[in-house]
């Protein structure tokens, strides 16, 4: 194993095949200023919200709407039931996910996010870009691609195989943009804003949606090594499947981790930046990280959603007042999401230079 680059050449599955656990290079493990306790944690008691209750006109959407407003404030994500995305359309899109990564290296590579084996773009299949030789390295591989605006997908970069691939990540992102306009408009709610579509309208024409797949290969020193690094997501919201019977996910509340629980078929909500700051930080970003598992696979799937990146966005003016006024400043979404990306690799929170 020689040099940063021929490492990088590799992906994490392919390393996973060929390592031996002495054998796990330098720049994946976890060093000093890192929590080491990369063990499993105690589960966290997030709520599961019913989507179609908050919608109801009686006591119980009332009672539903606490529970959300709570969740919103304090862990930044929570889990959704009676979404109305179909049991078979979920499965669908982990099925085709799995087959994805399942594919031989040869195929996978078609789809690569390494323009000329160098040149590194965000849509494609592969690793985070390595901007400098310290960075930690996560021990995931990934499958990203833009969605939304329609007019936009990358087509050449949508798997062929397997074959339903295409048709079923169409659909799954139909059925979850519904899903999204319906919370954030929960959401909009709760803050007692005008117009229930604040949120919605602020996405824009051009809002831009983008599918992460990830696959957590058996990683030989579970204890050293993320999954994917602390970070927050930079988006309005993500809206995150995760497997079904292997855990990972963590989220840090009050300077401890807690693991996420895995409740089937629910939908997993995470809170982004865009939605922290328009809100004035009523609504949280949590941080959160995968670890990895000595003896099993992972997969995750993942839409986020963020407002179009030519628009600036800012803390709504109807939640600045005497008492409370604008905690971040106005920025435009490409320069949050570059600041984002250049952060992510060193470890660090982008939303912490806005504040004020
Ligand atoms: O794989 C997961 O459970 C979470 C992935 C995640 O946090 C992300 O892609 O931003
Ligand atoms: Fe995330």
């Amino acid at each position: 194993m020689g040099s940063m680059g021929e490492e990088r050449a590799m992906t994490v599955q392919e390393l996973a095949n060929v390592l031996g656990k002495p054998d796990m290079p330098a720049q994946y493990m976890v060093r000093g200023h890192h929590d080491q306790q990369l063990a499993a944690a105690i589960a966290a008691p997030i709520p599961v919200i019913d989507l179609c209750c908050l919608f109801t006109e009686d006591g119980a959407a009332t009672d539903e709407a606490s529970k959300l407003r709570a969740a919103l404030e304090s862990w930044g994500l929570f889990l959704l039931s009676n979404h109305g995305v179909e049991t078979t359309i979920m499965d669908d899109m982990m099925i085709a996910s799995r087959g994805f990564f399942k594919r031989p290296l040869e195929d996978k590579k078609r789809y690569t996010n390494l323009i000329g084996g160098e040149e590194f773009q965000f849509e494609g299949y592969g690793n985070d870009q390595v901007r400098s030789p310290d960075q930690i390295l996560d021990w995931s591989d990934r499958l990203y691609l833009k969605v939304e605006p329609e007019d936009e997908r990358r087509i050449a970069l949508w798997p062929t195989h397997p074959e339903n691939f295409r048709d079923i990540l169409h659909n799954f992102t139909i059925k979850c943009g519904g899903v999204k306009d319906n919370l954030l408009r929960a959401m909009a709610k709760l803050l007692q804003l005008h117009d229930d579509d604040y949120f919605v309208d602020q996405l824009g024409e051009k809002a831009e949606t983008n599918v992460r797949c990830s696959y957590y290969p058996e990683c030989p020193r579970p204890e050293l090594v993320f999954g994917l690094k602390p970070h927050c997501d930079g988006t309005v919201l993500t809206l995150l499947m995760v497997d079904d019977s292997v855990g990972g996910l963590q989220v840090l509340r009050d300077g401890v981790w807690w693991d996420v629980p895995i409740v089937p078929h629910t939908l997993l909500v995470i809170i982004g930046d865009q939605t922290e700051i328009m809100s004035n930080g009523f609504f949280k970003s949590p941080v959160h990280r995968v670890v990895t598992n000595a003896k099993k696979e992972r997969l995750s799937v993942a839409l986020d959603y963020s407002v179009d990146h030519e628009r600036e966005i800012e803390p709504s003016a109807q939640l600045i007042d005497e008492k409370r006024p604008a905690l971040y400043m106005k920025v435009k979404v490409k320069d949050y999401i570059a600041g984002l990306y250049e952060h992510f690799s060193q470890g660090t929170m982008v939303i912490d230079t806005l504040q004020i």
